[in-house]
């Protein structure tokens, strides 16, 4: 039974809109099958229940290798049995996006920006429901440039906020704007920045996120193709981003963020920056800073998830 069609039915029903992942589309109870085609997955195809009713994690990031890279690492942070190095893609029928399973833990990709993961999210959302897994947390490992703030400081997003610093999303559906709230869970951004206390050399903060719908002109840099605006242009909207709280911008959380939130999934983002987009727009840390810099939301992660299985007190 479809969780959102129980809104109303007490406190039990309640309790089972809580734990599992609340789809909000009457039409897909009387789908015979669900094809989620970017996954090359299907409700009747795969038994879905068998293969993902354990996750109890979900770790997203935009780049293929760097979810690989995430799945092997908690393989070996999990001493699970097996060789981190076969772990196989689950979604190799198609090159869209990757994703793998290590244990309760879900690694997958998305691609840049809103509509790349937007679409990952819909299937996503739709094969933990078939799968009827519960009590599930989403985090976004992500990339991000830093405003104000030294490279390498991993944020916490409190709040995903848009190009006018608001924390909403707004959907395009049938030629009318749709507007969906942003927030994400307090209580998952506090355990996140207890856990990057007791670990050495994980710089973080938690503060607002900007999400923009582009890299170049988008996030206000001066190196794109193409540039309509000064430096002093520039460098004032970051500083009224920094003043409405923005810590980082990246292209994906907001959407990230309201889609969680519709579907009663507990999310969090936790994107490293690259720079301090105060002194500069081009990214010239070298090629082993950047590595270790994007490890470090996965070490952070990797930490929350040990202590929420008892791995570690
Ligand atoms: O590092 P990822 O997760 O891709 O995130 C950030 O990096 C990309 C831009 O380089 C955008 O997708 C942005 O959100
Ligand atoms: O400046 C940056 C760096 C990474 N990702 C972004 O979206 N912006």
């Amino acid at each position: 039974m479809t969780p959102i069609l129980l809104n109303c039915m007490g406190s039990e029903h309640n309790e089972f809109i809580k734990q599992h992942v609340q789809v909000n589309n009457p039409y897909l109870e009387g789908m015979e099958e669900d094809i989620l085609y970017h996954f090359s997955l299907s409700n009747r195809t795969h038994n879905l229940p068998e293969m993902f009713g354990d996750i109890k994690f979900v770790c997203v990031g935009g780049s293929a290798n760097r979810m690989k890279a995430f799945a092997q690492f908690i393989h070996q942070e999990l001493q699970l049995p097996g060789n981190p190095k076969e772990i196989t893609d689950i979604c190799e029928g198609t090159d869209r996006y990757c994703m793998y399973k290590v244990g309760p833990v879900l690694s997958i990709s998305h691609g840049m920006g809103v509509p790349s993961i937007s679409i990952m999210l819909h299937e996503l959302i739709k094969l933990l429901h078939h799968a009827q897994s519960r009590d599930v947390v989403v985090f976004r490992l992500g990339t991000s440039g830093g405003v104000g703030l030294a490279p390498g400081t991993v944020v916490i997003t409190d709040k995903a906020v848009d190009y006018s610093f608001r924390a909403q999303f707004e959907q395009v559906v049938l030629g009318k704007v749709i507007t969906r709230s942003t927030e994400l869970d307090e209580g998952v951004a506090s355990e996140l920045l207890q856990c990057s206390s007791e670990l050495q050399n994980i710089p973080s903060v938690i503060g607002n996120t900007m999400c923009t719908s582009d890299f170049y002109e988008g996030q206000g840099r001066l190196d794109g193709a193409l540039c309509s605006f000064s430096r002093a242009e520039k460098l004032e909207y970051l500083r009224k981003a920094y003043e409405a709280g923005v810590r980082n911008i990246e292209m994906e959380s907001t959407v990230f963020a309201a889609m969680c939130r519709v579907c009663g999934l507990k999310a969090a983002v936790i994107c490293v920056t690259l720079l301090n987009r105060f002194d500069g727009d081009q990214i010239t840390s070298t090629h082993d800073v950047l590595t270790e810099y994007q490890q470090r939301p996965q070490v952070l992660v990797s930490h929350f998830i040990k202590k929420r299985l008892g791995l570690i007190v």
